[in-house]
Order: structure tokens, then C-alpha cells, then sequence
């Protein structure tokens, strides 16, 4: 939209001549001319401005182009285009000649009535209402009038002839004279220069010419207009002013009411018993109280450290109604460290309008073959529904027409099975700033391999790569393809650890010990970081190890891991990206953790819902509320 910065009364040119245009299309002029209500009309052209950038009301509209069509007159009347001089009287003049000369209906009758020619001439432009006599009156129908868009001028009591141009009978050449005025025939006449066809007073203009320096008169008489007007809208301009601030001070007072409002409602809230308070479903009762980490809690020494306890968050089938409605909301004490939540905050990305499409996460995910298209699914939405602005799904030809059924918002290339599979895929891998490999993608030798290339790619670039079910396997059985990679990230179940540990190991996992198994493998695959997914899930960077006990529910539905790694491939491009928020955790562990806990806060939720009948798909709906909980709240 164009800056209007007349706003209020002034019309640039720019703004004048965009009127003009609107005003002169043919279907406006008809409907002007056809018309005895012509507001409608106004509205129209008003509508139309503003699509042009000018916001004018539609009074705006016709007050200005009354305006125009009076200075017109004016200058036409003034009969002083032939020396030049009637641009000065209108500026537009052309414009609306143009116009005005090819409107439909021009009765030359109603043209002379408007006193272009006698002694009454000085009548003939009327300042309030539209002038009957005007020739180029439109019905001014429903508009009213108010005071402040009329202005007052004065006229000189000079009757001004004016040349006119009419086309009367069907030759187009005969003329119907008029008992005041000079008519003419096609041919622009003047009265300076009487031509052969005037008829009727022929001694008017005689005295006309000798009694006044009539473009001195004009002038005098236009500046005169021009400030009267300039000095109208001038005031209206105050006006407006003045009632903007008055309506910014009733907004301000609203606004003031409304946070008393809220303030009021959320003490008498707080108040409330929690059970009474928790009736949001996605809302675990309010903690009856939070204990800083590392104070005695009410229990005393008995209960475990603040930051490990896992109490959960909503009832599940193992831990009662009752007791849930007593639980802790807040992360410490659901077993989540707080700090390192908070730097997992930190990656989030802000929401700005400044970012094109994209620069949030174009998340590539390799998977998807005949027997699973539901894996890949869960992860490329997941990593939708966490924040990221793309989805990419490869995945074989059969399993993409599937895939791409499930949801309109994944991008899906049915190119694992095609031969040239790795040059298919390369192509995207420029634009895609995080890799999930593995969900659904099978076991498949063929497939196996192009994944193996494709992470060989990915490395060579420096991209996050997230490895997850099917990807696991091929780890298991060729570990240098991911070892030592920094920005590679495992997210395995116990299953898939066991294959990986013994693999990498050489011996039989003992897994009574997992904070030190998850440990050791980590190290054993040059510090790749990895996630260990259970009841607690472990993440270590083989230099720590991260535990997020948020307690989930007893619910363990297939597809809840690709949720997961999805997730994770929206958080590590975050983590990876960003400036690096502290030296004691790494981005790989820390967007480890952020998907873990996002993981079974919707599980957690989706449970509250639904119970034993949740599905990775309840979960899916959960990750924006679980999202705002966690991470921005
Ligand atoms: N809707 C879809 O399309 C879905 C597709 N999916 C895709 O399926 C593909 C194969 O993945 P996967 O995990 O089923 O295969 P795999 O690693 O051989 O494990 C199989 C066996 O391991 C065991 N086991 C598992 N977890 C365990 C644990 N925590 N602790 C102990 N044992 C555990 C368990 O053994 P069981 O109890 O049966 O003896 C189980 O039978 C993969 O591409 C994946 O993405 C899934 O994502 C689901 C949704
Ligand atoms: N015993 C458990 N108690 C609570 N949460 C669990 C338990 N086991 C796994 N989870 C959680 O479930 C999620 C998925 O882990 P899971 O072990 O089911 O992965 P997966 O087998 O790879 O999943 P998928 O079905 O997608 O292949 C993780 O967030 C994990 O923390």
C-alpha cells in the first residue's frame, strides 16, 4: 500500500489523479450518470482507491472530485485555455476533459442552464448541494452534507462565457441554441472570437471582454478558494487528531480494565483448590507447593533428591487419581533438571515475520518402504509440529503414494528404490539442515546401502545426523559409518543398544549398570552422542550423561521413537545453529534432551485424554501445547 501522507484533507497530485482514473472508468461514469443514488457509486471508488493504497472515505471521494469538476468549470468558463493559462486554474484539467467529454449522457441543455452564459452566471456554481445546472452533475443521493466539507467560496459577479463543445442532433453538427448562452457547434467557439454559428445577445461577450482583466479576476479568485479550502481542511486535520488521541486514551483505560480483570480472576483462581483449578485437561493440578532445588522437602531426607524424583504429572493406570491431584507441576520436581531446560530454551528459535520460509528447518527424513510408511510419517510431522518449516520424506516408490496420502504437508520424493537413489537424494541435501535416518526404512540391503552413502554425504557436509531404528542396525553392522562424527546423534531403544553395545564391544552388555553403558558406547563411537530411550532416558556425549526422568505414562505404543528422532531433527538443526549457550552442554545432548522431554510430555498428555486407547497420533496433537509447556512457558 502506498503511504497516504495526505491523510486527512490534502490530496496529492498523485493521490488526485488515481481518483481521476477510477472516477473517469467507464462503468463509474455510467453508473453516475444512470443513477439517482449515487453513493453506492462513491463507495465503489473509495473501495477502489484504497486498493491503489489511498484510504479516502467515500464523502472524501465525492467532496474531491465536486471540487475538481467546480475548478474545471472554471477554467473552462474562464475561457482562458487558449492562452495556456488554464492549468493554472486546473491542474487537471486535461484529465477531466477528458472524462467529462466522453461521459455517456451529456444533455447540452442542462451545460447552458448551468449559466455558462448569461448575466446569472454567477449562480451557476453552487457551493452547497450539487448544482442543478452543473453539467456534469451526479445525484449526490443518500450522502449527506456535513458542514466540514463544504467550503465557502466567492465568486466574481462576472458573467464568464465559456466555450463549450456540443454535439447536438444526429449529424452531430446542427446546434440547439439557448436563449442565454453562446452556443456553438463541434467547433470550440469563443467569444473573443464569435464564430459564424453564434447566435441569440451577441452583445454580452462585447461587454464581458471590455469590463474585466478576467484572468487576473480568476487567479485572485482561485487563491482565494485555494486558502479558504486550505484552511478548512487545516482544522479537520485537528479535528481528526483530536479524536484519534481521545480514542487511543479509551482504548488504553479498556486495557487497563482488562489486565484488573485478569489479574482479579487469576488470584481468585489461585485461591481455589488445586483440583478445582486443574480442569484443563492439558493442566497438571497446581503443585501445592515447589521447593528450590537442593532444599529439604516436607518429606525430609527420606525421599530422594528433588531433581530426581519422578512423580507423574497426570493419573495413569499405575499411579491413581488421588494421588496425582497432589503432584508438583513444575520440571525440578517431575525429575526434569531445570537447567538444563532452560538451555534448551535457549535454541528455541523466536518467532519473527523477519524470516523467509525455511530458515527455521528444512528436516530431511530417509525412510519409508513397502512394510512401514507410518514411521516416517510420525517423524517428518513430528518435526513439523516442533517448529521446523519443511519436511522432506525419501522414501521407495510404493511407500511415498501412501505417505503422501497421510498428510498434504509433507514433502515426499519416491526415490530409496530408484537406482540412481544417491544422486536423487544428494541434490536436496544443500538445502536440508538436518538428516533422520532410519524410521521405516527396513532392513532392505539395497536400502541399507543408499542410507550408508547418504550419511557418508551428510558428514562430508556437517549436517546433524539423527540415526534411529532401521539406521541403528546399519551402525550395528558397519560402526565406522558414524563414528567419531560429531553431529551425529543415536537414539536407540534398549534393543537397539544391546546390538550396538555388543557390536562396538565385542561382549555381552551387562545392563545393570545403563548411565555407564550409555557411557561407554557413546565413547566407544568417538563421543557420538547417545540416546538411550526407557523409563528414564540416558544421554551422554561419553564425557556426561543426561537423565530425563519426566514421567511419561504406562503407554507404549509403536512409533512414540519416531516422534522422537523427528523432534530431534527440528532440535539439533536449533541446537547446532545457535550460539553456543553454555561450554557444560553440548548442542547435541542438550537437543537430545529437549526431544526426550518433549517426547513424554505428550505422551503424558495424550494419555490424560486418552488413556490406553493413546496412539502415537494422540501424542502428535499434543506436541504444540507440550511445546509452549516446556519450552515457553
Ligand atoms: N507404524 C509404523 O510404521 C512403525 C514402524 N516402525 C518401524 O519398524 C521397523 C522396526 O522397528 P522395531 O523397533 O520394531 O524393530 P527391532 O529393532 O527389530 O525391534 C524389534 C524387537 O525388539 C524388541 N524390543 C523393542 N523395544 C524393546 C525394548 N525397549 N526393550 C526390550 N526389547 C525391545 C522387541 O522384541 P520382542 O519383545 O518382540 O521379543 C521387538 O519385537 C523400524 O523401521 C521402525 O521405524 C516402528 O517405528 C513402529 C511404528
Ligand atoms: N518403560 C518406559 N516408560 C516410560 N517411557 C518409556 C518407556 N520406554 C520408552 N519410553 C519412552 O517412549 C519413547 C519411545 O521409546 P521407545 O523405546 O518406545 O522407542 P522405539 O521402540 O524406538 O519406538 P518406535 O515404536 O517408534 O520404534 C521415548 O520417549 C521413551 O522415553
Amino acid at each position: 500500500m502506498q503511504n497516504n501522507t495526505t491523510r486527512g484533507f490534502l490530496w496529492s497530485d498523485v493521490e488526485t489523479r488515481t481518483l481521476l482514473t477510477i472516477w473517469g472508468e467507464q462503468d463509474i461514469q455510467v453508473a453516475l450518470d444512470g443513477h439517482f443514488r449515487n453513493s453506492f457509486v462513491y463507495r465503489d471508488v473509495a473501495r477502489r482507491l484504497a486498493a491503489t493504497g489511498f484510504e479516502r472515505t467515500p464523502e472524501q471521494c465525492r467532496v474531491r472530485i465536486k471540487s475538481l469538476k467546480r475548478q474545471f468549470l472554471l477554467a473552462k468558463e474562464g475561457n482562458i485555455r487558449n492562452n495556456g493559462q488554464y492549468h493554472k486554474i486546473c491542474k487537471f484539467y486535461d484529465a477531466m476533459e477528458n472524462i467529462l467529454s466522453n461521459r455517456p449522457v451529456l444533455d447540452p441543455q442542462e451545460f447552458m442552464d448551468s449559466g455558462t452564459g448569461g448575466d446569472d452566471t454567477a449562480d451557476c456554481l453552487e457551493e452547497e448541494g450539487e448544482d442543478p445546472h452543473d453539467p456534469y452533475s451526479e445525484n449526490m443521493g443518500d450522502f449527506h452534507r456535513p458542514a466540514e466539507t463544504e467550503v465557502k467560496l466567492e465568486y466574481p459577479t462576472v458573467p464568464i462565457p465559456i466555450p463549450i463543445k456540443v454535439t447536438v442532433g444526429n449529424n452531430g453538427s446542427s446546434v440547439r441554441p439557448h436563449p442565454s448562452s453562446q452556443p456553438t457547434s463541434t467547433l470550440t467557439s469563443s467569444p473573443l472570437a464569435p464564430g459564424p454559428l453564434t447566435s441569440g445577445r451577441a452583445k454580452r461577450p462585447k461587454k464581458r471582454r471590455a469590463n474585466f482583466p478576467l484572468e487576473k479576476l480568476m487567479e485572485q479568485f482561485l487563491e482565494q478558494s485555494a486558502q479558504a479550502e486550505e484552511g478548512f481542511y487545516r482544522v479537520e486535520e485537528q479535528r481528526l487528531q483530536a479524536e484519534d488521541r481521545r480514542r487511543e486514551a479509551e482504548h488504553a483505560r479498556e486495557l487497563q480494565t482488562l489486565q484488573m480483570l485478569g489479574q482479579m480472576f487469576s488470584s481468585i483462581s489461585s485461591a481455589q483448590p488445586p483440583s478445582a483449578a486443574s480442569s484443563h485437561r492439558n493442566e497438571p493440578p497446581a503443585p501445592p507447593r515447589a521447593f528450590p532445588r537442593g532444599s529439604a522437602s516436607p518429606s525430609g531426607p527420606r525421599g530422594p533428591p528433588t531433581h530426581l524424583r519422578r512423580t507423574p504429572p497426570h493419573p495413569t493406570a499405575d499411579w491413581p487419581q488421588q494421588q496425582s491431584q497432589q503432584l508438583p507441576s513444575d520440571p525440578q520436581a517431575l525429575g526434569m533438571d531445570e537447567e538444563t531446560l532452560s538451555l534448551v530454551r535457549t535454541i528455541v528459535p523466536a518467532l519473527t515475520s523477519k524470516k523467509h520460509k525455511g530458515q527455521d528447518g528444512r528436516i530431511g527424513i530417509i525412510g519409508g518402504c513397502q512394510e512401514y510408511t507410518g514411521a516416517p510419517y510420525f517423524a517428518a510431522i513430528s518435526a513439523l509440529k516442533v517448529g521446523a518449516d519443511l519436511s522432506h520424506v525419501f522414501c521407495t516408490r510404493e511407500a511415498a503414494i501412501v505417505i503422501k496420502s497421510y498428510s498434504p504437508e509433507l514433502i515426499v520424493h519416491p526415490v530409496l528404490d530408484s537406482p540412481n537413489a544417491l544422486e536423487e537424494i544428494d541434490k536436496w541435501l544443500p538445502r536440508l539442515h538436518s538428516l533422520v535416518v532410519g524410521p521405516g526404512l527396513g532392513r532392505d540391503e539395497g536400502l541399507l546401502r543408499t542410507a550408508k552413502e547418504v550419511i557418508e554425504k551428510c558428514k562430508a557436509r556437517d549436517i546433524p545426523i539423527i540415526i534411529d531404528a532401521d539406521g541403528l542396525w546399519l551402525v550395528a553392522q558397519q560402526p565406522s559409518v558414524i563414528q567419531g562424527y560429531q553431529k551425529a546423534i543415536l537414539t536407540p531403544n534398549f534393543m537397539e543398544f544391546t546390538r550396538l553395545y555388543e557390536a562396538l564391544h565385542q561382549e555381552p552388555l551387562d545392563g545393570s549398570d545403563r548411565r555407564r553403558s550409555v557411557l561407554q558406547l557413546s565413547g566407544a563411537l568417538g563421543n557420538v552422542t547417545v540416546l538411550l530411550k526407557g523409563e528414564q532416558d540416558l544421554i551422554s556425549d561419553g564425557r556426561r550423561v543426561l537423565t530425563c526422568g519426566l514421567r511419561g505414562s504406562g503407554r507404549r505404543c509403536g512409533g512414540q521413537g519416531d516422534l522422537l528422532s523427528g523432534s530431534l531433527g527440528a532440535l539439533a538443526h536449533w541446537a547446532f545453529s545457535a550460539t553456543p549457550p553454555s561450554r557444560s552442554v553440548s548442542p547435541a545432548l542438550l537437543a537430545a534432551f529437549g526431544a526426550c522431554a518433549l517426547t513424554k510430555q505428550c505422551n503424558s498428555q495424550a494419555f490424560q485424554t486418552h488413556g490406553r486407547a493413546t496412539t502415537t497420533s494422540d501424542m502428535i496433537q499434543e506436541i504444540g501445547p507440550a511445546f509452549r509447556k516446556l519450552f515457553e512457558s
